[in-house]
């Protein structure tokens, strides 16, 4: 379970999120919607620990990631909306050296990598540099990163923008799976449709506020009822 206790993150000029309380069950496919600048990024990034929480906690399976960083963050696989990370490596380089942080074993990871690589049809890039990757090769890359240590909670910003439909449709395949087995798949997004084919559950942020927590169905019927939302929806339907 991941909880968000009131967390607030001001930056110079701009609270982008204030007193922001999330509580995320295991098991479940969790959607972050909400339009551009809503505080996504920023809630994520204090999620995983790149981010100081200015007040407020998080704790990820009872491991508070401001206090007990390295046993918090080992839980988590992190997917940023822009991968633009160790550009100088080659493919290949990046994936062993997540696999040497994360311990992977030799025999293990030899096998998933080439496995990985192959279902999202990168195998043949992995001896050239992350630099000369497309916006979706770098997501695929990093994505391949997250599976091949396989964290109990998958963090991911915006995971879908730049995929081709196949690998869009096998990543939301692997987000299912995983699940499944009980584990948590947290997902921002500001496409409501996105939302509506894969989560079980959805917060709805806009300005720094959660403005809604709950399942799908309970989603259309605010949708429905409070006017606030109706309007976030629109914008929401005309970004998608
Ligand atoms: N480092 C920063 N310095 C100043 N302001 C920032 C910084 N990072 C984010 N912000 C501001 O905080 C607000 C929330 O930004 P954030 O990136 O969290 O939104 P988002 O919901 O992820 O948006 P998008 O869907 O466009 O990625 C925005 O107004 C943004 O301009």
């Amino acid at each position: 379970m991941i909880e968000i206790n009131r967390i607030t993150k001001t930056f110079p000029g701009k609270t982008a999120v204030k007193d922001l309380s999330l509580t995320i069950p295991d098991g479940k496919i969790f959607g972050f919607l909400g339009p551009n600048g809503a505080g996504k990024s920023t809630t994520i990034k204090m999620m995983t620990g790149i981010l100081p929480i200015d007040e407020g906690s998080i704790t990820m399976n009872g491991k508070d990631i401001s206090k007990e960083v390295l046993a918090a963050k080992q839980m988590i696989g992190y997917v940023p909306d822009r991968s633009d990370i160790f550009l100088r490596l080659k493919g290949i380089e990046y994936l062993n050296f997540i696999a040497d942080v994360y311990d992977v074993p030799q025999e293990v990871r030899e096998t998933k990598i080439s496995e990985l690589t192959k279902q999202f049809g990168i195998y043949e890039a992995l001896d050239d540099h992350i630099q000369t990757y497309s916006h979706g090769m770098k997501q695929k890359i990093v994505v391949s990163g997250v599976l091949l240590h396989d964290p109990d909670i998958w963090i991911l910003d915006e995971p879908l923008t730049g995929l081709d439909p196949k690998s869009s449709y096998m990543l939301k395949e692997m987000m299912r799976d995983h699940a499944a087995k009980g584990k948590i798949v947290f997902f921002s997004t500001h496409v409501l449709e996105v939302v509506e084919q894969l989560c079980d559950e959805v917060a709805i942020i806009n300005q720094g506020h959660v403005q809604f927590q709950g399942n799908m169905k309970e989603m259309k019927q605010q949708f429905q009822e409070d006017q606030n939302l109706e309007q976030l929806f629109l914008e929401l339907t005309q970004n998608g």
